[in-house]
C-alpha cells in the first residue's frame, strides 16, 4: 500500500458562510491536485468560532436531506475523488435543537461515513487573557469516532478533545486507528503554550500519527487563531507545519513508521494495564 497523502487545510474562515464555502472548495481541489488522499479542514470552517454565532451558522446534520454545508462537503470530496474530514460546524438535532460541535467525515464518492460531536467542550478561564464556555450553547457529544479507509482506521475529535489522552488512547487500542485527527482552532494564549506539545504527547503516548488542523488567523476577528496546523509522526517527530497565514500542510504517512517505532521502543506493549486498569478515581 502506497503512504497515505494528508493535507490539512489551514483556511481563513470569515463570516460569510458561502464564501468559506467555496474558499474550502478551491483548497480541497487544490490539494486533491497535488495528490492528497485525505484532506482536512479545520474546526469551525463555515461559521466565525464563538459562542455568539453558533447558533445562527447552525445546520441539521440528515443523511437522506444534506444541508448547505453537508451537501458541499459531499461534492467536494466525490470531485476531489478523496476522504474528506469536513472540519466542525455548529450542527442544530433536529429532534431537539441542541447545538453541537460537530465533524463530518466522506469518502472519495462523497458518502458521509462518519460524525464526530466533540466530547469535551472548550470551558476555560485564563484570568486576563481569555475566558471562552462553549457549554454556554453547546451541548457535548457522548462517542468516540473512528473511521474505516483503504491505510486503515483513523480516529476523529475535535480540539479541547486533544487534551484527553484517554481517548486518543482509547482510540489506538480498542479501534487500532494508525492517525488520529483532530480539527482545532487553539487561540493566541493556549496555542503557543500546548498546541504543538499535545500533538505530539498523543502521537509519543500511542505511537500513531498525529494531526491537528486549525484555521488562518485573522487579527479582524474576535477570536484570533493559533494558525500552526501540524502533522506528527509516530515517534513524536514533527513531519510537517506551518504559521499562521491560509496554506496547506502535506505530509506522506507510511505505516511501517508505527511498526519501526513500536518494535525499537516497544511502549505500546510494555503497558501495565494490571497496576492501572481504571484511574478514574
Ligand atoms: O484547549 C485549548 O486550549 C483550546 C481549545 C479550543 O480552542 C477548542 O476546543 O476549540
Amino acid at each position: 500500500m502506497n503512504p497515505l497523502k494528508l493535507a490539512l487545510i489551514q483556511l481563513k474562515v470569515g463570516a460569510n458562510k458561502a464564501a468559506n464555502l467555496s474558499n474550502a472548495k478551491n483548497l480541497v481541489l487544490k490539494a486533491s491536485q497535488n495528490g492528497a488522499n485525505l484532506i482536512v479542514l479545520p474546526e469551525c470552517f463555515n461559521s466565525p468560532y464563538g459562542t455568539q454565532f453558533f447558533d445562527q451558522y447552525a445546520e441539521v446534520i440528515d443523511n437522506s436531506k444534506h444541508s448547505e454545508t453537508i451537501s458541499a462537503l459531499s461534492s467536494m470530496a466525490k470531485e476531489a475523488k478523496a476522504y474528506l474530514i469536513g472540519g466542525s460546524i455548529p450542527e442544530r438535532e433536529a429532534s431537539t435543537g441542541n447545538l453541537f460541535n460537530t465533524s463530518t467525515v466522506y469518502d472519495t464518492r462523497g458518502n458521509l461515513i462518519a460524525k464526530h460531536r466533540k466530547i469535551h467542550l472548550f470551558d476555560i478561564d485564563v484570568p486576563n487573557k481569555i475566558r471562552f464556555i462553549e457549554s454556554e450553547v453547546l451541548s457535548p457529544g457522548n462517542s468516540t469516532t473512528s473511521f474505516d479507509t483503504p491505510w486503515g482506521k483513523i480516529g476523529l475529535a475535535i480540539c479541547y478533545d486533544v487534551r484527553f489522552p484517554e481517548l486518543a488512547m482509547l482510540a489506538a487500542r480498542k479501534d487500532k486507528v494508525k492517525l488520529m485527527v483532530y480539527p482545532g482552532a487553539f487561540n493566541m494564549t493556549t496555542g503557543p503554550l500546548h498546541w504543538e506539545a499535545l500533538l505530539r504527547a498523543r502521537a509519543i503516548d500511542n505511537q500513531i500519527f498525529v494531526a491537528g488542523c486549525g484555521p488562518a488567523q485573522d487579527l479582524s476577528a474576535s477570536y484570533h487563531a493559533w494558525g500552526h496546523s501540524t502533522i506528527v509522526g509516530p515517534d513524536g517527530k514533527v513531519l510537517s507545519s506551518c504559521e499562521f497565514e491560509e496554506t496547506i500542510v502535506y505530509a506522506d504517512l507510511d505505516s511501517k513508521a508505527i511498526d519501526e517505532i513500536r518494535t525499537s521502543i516497544p511502549v505500546y506493549s510494555q503497558r501495565r494495564f494490571d497496576i492501572y486498569p481504571d484511574v478514574s478515581s
